[in-house]
């Protein structure tokens, strides 16, 4: 388990991470969010020890990072997969990580393995794809078999097949009783592979719940309308007590009144439709309602 108490950290005048209370438990995962310059990377650095708080703190297993002799076996990580020596072999960068952290060479074709590099073990890193880099890096994080992983942004550039291997392995390890910590700013991404979310914006803690309650949390009930005649459906629906909007294309979105309610009422009315269907909230838009007023980077929108 991961635990934050009121962990801050300022750079100069600027808080990155704000008074950030959280944990993060075992057995499942936990989609890391938030827009750029959030503080994702610094909360993930300042796990790892390799940032300091400026107040508060984050323990791993109960104890800090630097106060562990040997931290692979508690927790791995993936940082940045470009991080390697890049004259060095795979086989030869797991085994110097081993060697300097007290895990038997054993462990580095367990690893090699898992990740599916066994063929191109003892190729010079310099020359791996983006997605065969991931993977090392993710093997560099299991080669002390820790229960506790964390991931930053792990499928960034990656093509569909790396995507779902990733999925598939997260959801793994997680059933596996392990901790998976794991940031991405891809939300379909995350819709698939995240239990519980922890949504953070401009370095303050702004949701920490399962993915399902976020999105029920922000659920409109919206019903999509395409009818031959739509200004008239919508005068209809407005009578009704019906919120519609009519979209560019005719299609008419409307809150408040039910789909059944909107088919009957096209029945009787004589209404030609082309489409009903009830509109759920997505991971997307739940994000973009909870985010919208801490993000600090955004451009303008062209016209
Ligand atoms: N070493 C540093 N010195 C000064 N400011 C820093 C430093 N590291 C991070 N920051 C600032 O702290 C804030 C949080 O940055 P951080 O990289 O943690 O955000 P993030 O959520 O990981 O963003 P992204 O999604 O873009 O990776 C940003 O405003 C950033 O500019």
């Amino acid at each position: 388990m991961i635990e934050a108490r009121e962990l801050t950290k300022r750079y100069g005048h600027k808080a990155a991470v704000s008074g950030l209370d959280f944990r993060v438990e075992p057995g499942r995962v936990t989609g890391f969010l938030g827009p750029n310059g959030a503080g994702k990377s610094t909360t993930m650095r300042m796990i790892l020890g390799l940032d300091l708080p400026s107040s508060g703190s984050v323990t791993v297993n109960g104890r800090r990072y630097q106060g562990m002799v040997w931290p692979l076996y508690e927790i791995g990580a993936l940082l940045d997969a470009r991080a390697v020596h890049p004259g060095r072999s795979a086989y030869n960068h797991l085994h110097s990580l081993a060697a300097a952290n007290g895990i038997p060479r054993s462990r580095v074709d367990v690893v090699l393995e898992q990740v599916g590099l066994t063929a191109v073990a003892r190729k010079r890193v310099g020359g791996f794809s983006l997605g065969m880099s991931q993977r090392l890096g993710i093997a560099g994080a299991l080669l002390g078999d820790p229960g506790i992983l964390l991931f930053d942004e792990p499928v960034n550039g990656l093509d569909p097949d790396g995507i779902l291997w990733i999925r598939t392995l997260m959801r793994s390890l997680a059933a596996e009783g392990r901790t998976v910590l794991v940031s991405s700013h891809l939300m379909s991404e995350m819709a698939l592979t995240a239990d519980h979310l922890l949504v953070i914006g401009e370095g303050r803690l702004l949701a920490d719940m399962s993915l399902d309650e976020l999105i029920a949390r922000d659920a409109t009930d919206r019903v999509e309308v395409r009818a031959v005649d739509h200004h008239r459906l919508a005068g209809e629906l407005r009578t009704l007590g019906g919120e519609v909007t009519l979209e560019p294309d005719g299609t008419l979105l409307v809150v408040g009144v039910d789909s059944a309610t909107i088919g009957e009422l096209a029945a009787a009315q004589g209404h030609v439709l082309h489409q009903l269907r009830d509109v759920t909230s997505s991971l997307e838009e739940a994000y973009f309602r909870l985010t919208e007023d801490s993000v600090v980077y955004r451009a303008p929108v062209p016209a």
